[in-house]
């Protein structure tokens, strides 16, 4: 991308375009990067919302392609100048099998960084998690740690295992030789839960209040913090180290990335309130209403029946030993590397990325009645 920015127009591709966060930063590239001549949508499921893209000044090709097939992921990446890799499957309820996971987020991931050192893409964004630190199977609480914090990342679950693999064969392959002979810049990101417009579990837990007449039972104490990122802050985070990655590449390329914003440090249940109560849902406890035990229980028994039904029907609830662990564990961050590295700061703030939100919620319900 050595030309002169204003002359030359480039060619992103976003994996994994049609998803949650991939939607964002799609729409984000479109608003917000003005080298943008071709934009290339790569994904399994292309939605129709791509189409109504298409009437703008850029250039937008929607791909329907796997991850998995590295054929197409190299015809996709030929000719881009930067990719970014958010296609993966994301499952912590048991609805795919570890090796279908496996397969997506870790062989998915080879096949992009294979494709870009054969076509000669010289800068690719990976997102990664949260979870390629943890919470770790021990439960060790992650308070208000950073890129540099020691903490012990032990996973045994196949989506963290499968995020920690992906994201070490990115970081590895910074500085392999491309086809013409330049250096591949690579670099992490590593969002927190995620929340905003397209966020399907908060749709979920919203539907589930509704159906209960209005209310929502507290699980997880109320001093158990989780680190949450409104999806338009990661988008920009995205958009920007994309558009640095070549300006400061000895600076950024290798490295990881928290993403992070204004968004306040609550439990999960208290958190996911600031928007579910303003649609008239309500957090019945001050304190969780079943001993711990219990919902160890009740997610252990989940798990047998999810083992037990798989052969006749795909019961993935969302409590399972898995999701109880990782809502039972504080896991906050507090970092400014991105900021110091490529100028990050939150394109949106919290009262800002709250409303958003709330919007959204209020209109996926309604569509649910
Ligand atoms: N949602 C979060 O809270 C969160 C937090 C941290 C990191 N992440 C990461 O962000 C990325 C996007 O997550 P999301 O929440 O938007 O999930 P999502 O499921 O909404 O989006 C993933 C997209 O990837 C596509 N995809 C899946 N398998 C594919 C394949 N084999 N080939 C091509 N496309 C495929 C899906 O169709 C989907 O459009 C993932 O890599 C995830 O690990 C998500
Ligand atoms: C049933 C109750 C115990 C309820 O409180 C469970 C909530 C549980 C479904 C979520 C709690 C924490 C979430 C995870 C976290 O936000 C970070 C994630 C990293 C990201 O890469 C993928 C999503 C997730 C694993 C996210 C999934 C839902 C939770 C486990």
């Amino acid at each position: 991308m050595a030309d002169s920015a204003q002359a030359q127009k480039l060619v992103y591709l976003v994996t994994g375009g049609c998803g949650f966060l991939g939607e964002h930063v799609v729409r984000m590239l479109l608003q917000r990067e003005p080298r943008l001549g071709e934009l290339r949508v790569f994904d399994r499921h292309l939605d129709p919302w791509l189409e109504e893209l298409k009437t703008g000044p850029v250039r937008v090709t929607a791909i329907q392609g796997d991850v998995t097939e590295a054929h197409e992921v190299a015809a996709a990446v030929a000719g881009a100048h930067v990719v970014i890799h958010t296609a993966g499957l994301v499952d912590v309820f048991g609805r795919a099998s570890p090796e279908t996971i496996h397969e997506v987020n870790v062989q998915g991931t080879r096949n992009v960084i294979e494709a870009c050192v054969q076509t000669g893409t010289q800068f690719l964004v990976y997102t990664s998690s949260m979870e390629v630190v943890g919470p770790n199977t021990k439960g060790h609480p992650f308070y208000r740690g950073n890129e540099d914090t020691l903490y012990e990342a032990v996973h045994r679950h196949p989506y963290p295992c499968s995020k920690a693999l992906a994201e070490r064969l990115v970081l590895e392959a910074n500085g392999r030789e491309v086809h013409g002979g330049l250096p591949l810049v690579t670099c992490a990101l590593r969002p927190t839960g995620i929340y905003g417009e397209g966020h399907q579990i908060m749709r979920d837990f919203y539907r589930q209040g509704l159906r209960l007449g209005g209310w929502l039972f507290r699980a997880i104490p109320a001093s158990v913090e989780h680190g949450r990122v409104y999806v338009g802050n990661v988008a920009w985070m995205h958009v920007l180290a994309a558009r640095e990655l070549e300006r400061r590449a000895a600076l950024m390329g290798g490295q990881v990335y928290f993403c992070y914003d204004g968004s306040p440090y609550k439990s999960y249940e208290d958190f996911n309130m600031e928007f579910l109560g303003p649609c008239g849902l309500q957090l019945v406890g001050a304190r969780p209403l079943l001993p711990y035990w219990v919902l160890v229980f009740l997610a252990a028994l989940n798990a047998l029946l999810q083992w037990l039904l798989r052969p006749l029907v795909l019961y993935a609830p969302l409590l399972n030993p898995y999701t109880l662990a990782v809502a039972n564990t504080t896991f906050t961050v507090s970092t400014d590397k991105a900021q110091r590295h490529f100028g990050y700061e939150p394109l949106f703030s919290w009262e800002d990325s709250r409303t958003r939100t709330i919007l959204w919620v209020q209109a996926a319900g309604s569509s649910a009645q």
